[in-house]
């Protein structure tokens, strides 16, 4: 199903301007796309890369309600440092907005406007909770009441956090608005939908019957939707923040987000074309020519969105073309849990940026090379440091160290002559021609994982050719075969700086600076040279050969071209960088669990006789140590006010030093049954609360009593 277009139109979703960008967003959407983006570029397509923050909705509205300023601030601190981040990152946008702006107002609102003169939607009335007190109608989320599953108090209009369950505001036991805290009445709503099931024929035909090369998750999730049946969806809400619905007597109602949102991508296009006309023309070009070849970059909780409801929008305007393919990717989990912005367990990229400083590009390959593409994966930074260390550094870096220091060494850092070079030397160019061919391929296709992996085994055939040839071992008696060796080598590197650029655009940078050569306009000049994004060629790693297009002569680099100093492209990442990382996540996640703490409930009451039955005293500790082959017993001497008496306790694991206790005052059962431990008669039981996470703090009096006082 190839088609010739004449420009690439690559869209990514936008990120919801409620938190910074982290690890996932980029390994789903923003990495893909750059690559992809890139990629167009060095190839001298005509391509725009499109993105910007999602700033409206109820969840922002919450926030800013929370923190007690406007969500105008909430945005306008989220979208500062999202764009900052994705900048430093690399992430070549050509245009970065927001859907606050006023081109994308006027835009979103004007398109309602023509679906809603068209006869696009559907008007219906329903019955909604009104907070009477702040005189207005309440999003799902603002209701708060009884679960009817769990009894939990304070379950939402949307769902229930305690039991899970869904719940639509009506099953709510005695609802409270959380905004006034009155209780709400239902009261009549008018709103706009969008008839989804209208749409439905076209969009079986256009997706299950022409869209069968689309990526199998995109492909089976649109199946399932489609198979459900599609109903119409509500494109406007009873809220003050947002795009207001062009409508007269619409007075206090947005549109929804999700009909917002990808409109975003329209407002945002406009303002790129209207800022640089000269270099992008008119933005009609754009989204309305069919020889535009629409992509959309997105993660998979987006695929209903881009797959059948913003085409569905986009056929009901009528004048737009669709999207061409929808690579969306699965998720990344960071060890082994859901990345979460409300329970901050992520990696976020602008604290990446800084502990990590100059290293983007080693996330860039870790994310890319552990892509969520076909399944959910996850992000460990024991396989961070291990991707780096045994990947970039040992076979990248190590082979491209080795080929320019060598250089220096023997050639004054000229590129030296290929006098020798034979079939053993073709075969290797060969690979790597080849390699750069199969590249290209998987980039065609979406595969980016596979495709790294390709400029990987680039790298790999240079070392495993270095370390054949051993050029240090020849020099001294045959300086002309290591001449050969050397020319291939810095032949390979140049190769690399051009395919690796894609993906490592930093250390393409370096090493192209090194190697004083331009990578731009340079994909299609050397090796074979076939356009899979156009044509319909079945690949196989011999066609190259077959079609007697390859020659072994076209070269980058030229005999007697000047090597600049050789700087290592990667370094090292030590355990104890490794090591914070992951106590960074241990406190995340140990600070949730204290939030999410709650107390047991309380046990059934005792009598005032019961309760005085038990003799709890203070005393002083004279002595303390482990007791022997025990891990978790400390022996204690305590002096009582009487005579003296020894208690063994289970809290050595929590008091390492134990000699430390000498001298302060514990509480005590003291009618407690006495009982031998370890051939020790313990005499009572010393008190501790068990903290949430189930450490032993010993009870201490905080002013220093008389020994035997009793607790009361
Ligand atoms: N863990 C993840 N793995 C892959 N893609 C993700 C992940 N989290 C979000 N995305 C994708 O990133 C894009 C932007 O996400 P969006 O801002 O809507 O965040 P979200 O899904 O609300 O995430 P979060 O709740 O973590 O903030 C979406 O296309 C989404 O599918
Ligand atoms: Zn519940």
């Amino acid at each position: 199903m190839s088609k010739n277009f004449k420009r690439t139109l690559i869209t990514t979703a936008l990120p919801y301007a409620n938190g910074p960008v982290h690890i996932g967003h980029l390994a789903g959407v923003y990495v893909p796309a750059d690559i992809y983006a890139r990629y167009m570029r060095l190839k001298g397509e005509e391509v725009v890369m499109i993105g910007g923050s999602d700033e409206h909705g109820v969840p922002i509205t919450i926030k800013a309600r929370n923190e007690g300023i406007t969500p105008q601030q909430v945005v306008d601190r989220y979208h500062t440092i999202i764009k900052d981040s994705f900048k430093e990152f690399g992430i070549t946008f050509d245009v970065y907005s927001r859907t606050s702006s006023k081109i994308h107002h006027k835009t979103a609102s004007d398109f309602f406007r023509i679906l809603y003169d068209k006869g696009e939607f559907i008007e219906k009335t329903s019955e909604q909770y009104y907070d009477e007190e702040a005189k207005q109608f309440l999003a799902d989320r603002y209701i708060t009441g009884k679960c009817p599953h769990c009894g939990n108090e304070r379950a939402y209009g949307d769902q229930c956090e305690a039991c899970g369950t869904s719940l639509s505001p009506l099953d709510l036991i005695e609802p409270k608005s959380a905004i006034s805290g009155s209780a709400p009445v239902l009261k009549e709503t008018r709103h706009w939908y969008l008839p989804l099931d209208k749409h439905e024929p076209w969009l079986r035909e256009w997706i299950l019957e022409n869209h069968k090369e689309w990526k199998t998750n995109v492909y089976g999730q649109c199946k399932s939707w489609l198979d459900m049946g599609l109903q119409p969806r509500a494109v406007s809400r009873d809220l003050d923040w947002g795009v207001p619905v062009p409508v007269e007597g619409a007075e206090g109602k947005v549109l929804y987000v999700w009909f917002d949102a990808p409109i975003g991508y329209i407002s945002n296009t406009i303002e790129m074309c209207e800022k640089e006309p000269k270099k992008y023309g008119n933005w009609e070009k754009w989204w309305k020519d069919p020889e535009t070849k629409l992509v959309h970059f997105i993660g998979k909780d987006n695929i209903v969105f881009h797959c059948i409801v913003f085409p569905s929008m986009l056929k009901a305007d009528g004048s737009y073309i669709l999207p061409e393919n929808v690579p969306s990717n699965e998720f990344l989990n960071l060890e082994g849990d859901k990345i979460s912005t409300s329970r901050n367990w992520a990696v976020w990229l602008h604290e990446y940026l800084q502990d990590f400083s100059g290293k983007q590009d080693v996330l860039r390959y870790v994310l890319t090379a552990n892509a969520p593409e076909t399944k959910d994966n996850d992000f460990t930074w024991k396989d961070f440091q291990a991707r780096n260390n045994n990947e970039l550094v040992a076979i990248f870096g190590n082979f491209v160290n080795r080929a320019l220091v060598l250089t220096h060494k023997y050639f004054d850092g000229k590129v030296p002559d290929r006098n020798r070079f034979s079939s053993y030397h073709k075969d290797t160019m060969y690979e790597v021609y080849a390699s750069k061919y199969e590249l290209e391929k998987f980039l065609s296709e979406y595969r980016f994982r596979d495709a790294l992996r390709c400029v990987m085994d680039i790298a790999r055939v240079g070392n495993k050719y270095l370390q054949n040839q051993a050029p240090w071992k020849i020099y001294p008696h045959d300086p002309e075969q290591v001449a050969t060796d050397i020319n291939i080598c810095l032949e390979i590197c140049a190769i690399l700086a051009i395919v690796v650029e894609p993906f490592l655009p930093f250390t393409a940078k370096k090493l192209s600076n090194i190697l004083n050569i331009e990578t731009k306009g340079k994909w299609y000049t050397f090796g074979i040279n076939k356009d899979f994004e156009s044509s319909n060629i079945t690949w196989s790693r011999n066609i190259v050969e077959d079609e007697k297009q390859l020659d072994y002569n076209k070269t980058i680099l030229h005999v007697g071209d000047s090597i600049g100093i050789p700087e290592l492209l990667f370094e090292k990442i030590e355990d104890s960088v490794i090591e914070a990382q992951v106590q960074k996540l241990l406190d995340t996640k140990k600070a949730n669990e204290a939030a999410a703490y709650k107390a047991n409930p309380v046990k059934e009451n005792v009598a005032f006789e019961d309760f005085m039955k038990m003799d709890i005293r203070v005393g002083t500790v004279l002595d303390c140590q482990k007791v022997p082959k025990a891990d978790k017993l400390l022996q204690f001497r305590i002096a009582d006010g009487l005579e003296e008496r020894t208690i063994l306790s289970g809290i050595a694991k929590y008091y390492p030093n134990p000699e430390e206790l000498i001298g302060t005052q514990v509480c005590f059962i003291a009618n407690f049954e006495p009982r031998k431990l370890r051939g020790i008669m313990s005499e009572g039981m010393i008190l501790s609360a068990e903290d949430a996470d189930g450490k032993l703090v010993l009870i201490q009096p905080r002013m220093t009593v008389t020994n035997g006082v009793e607790v009361k």
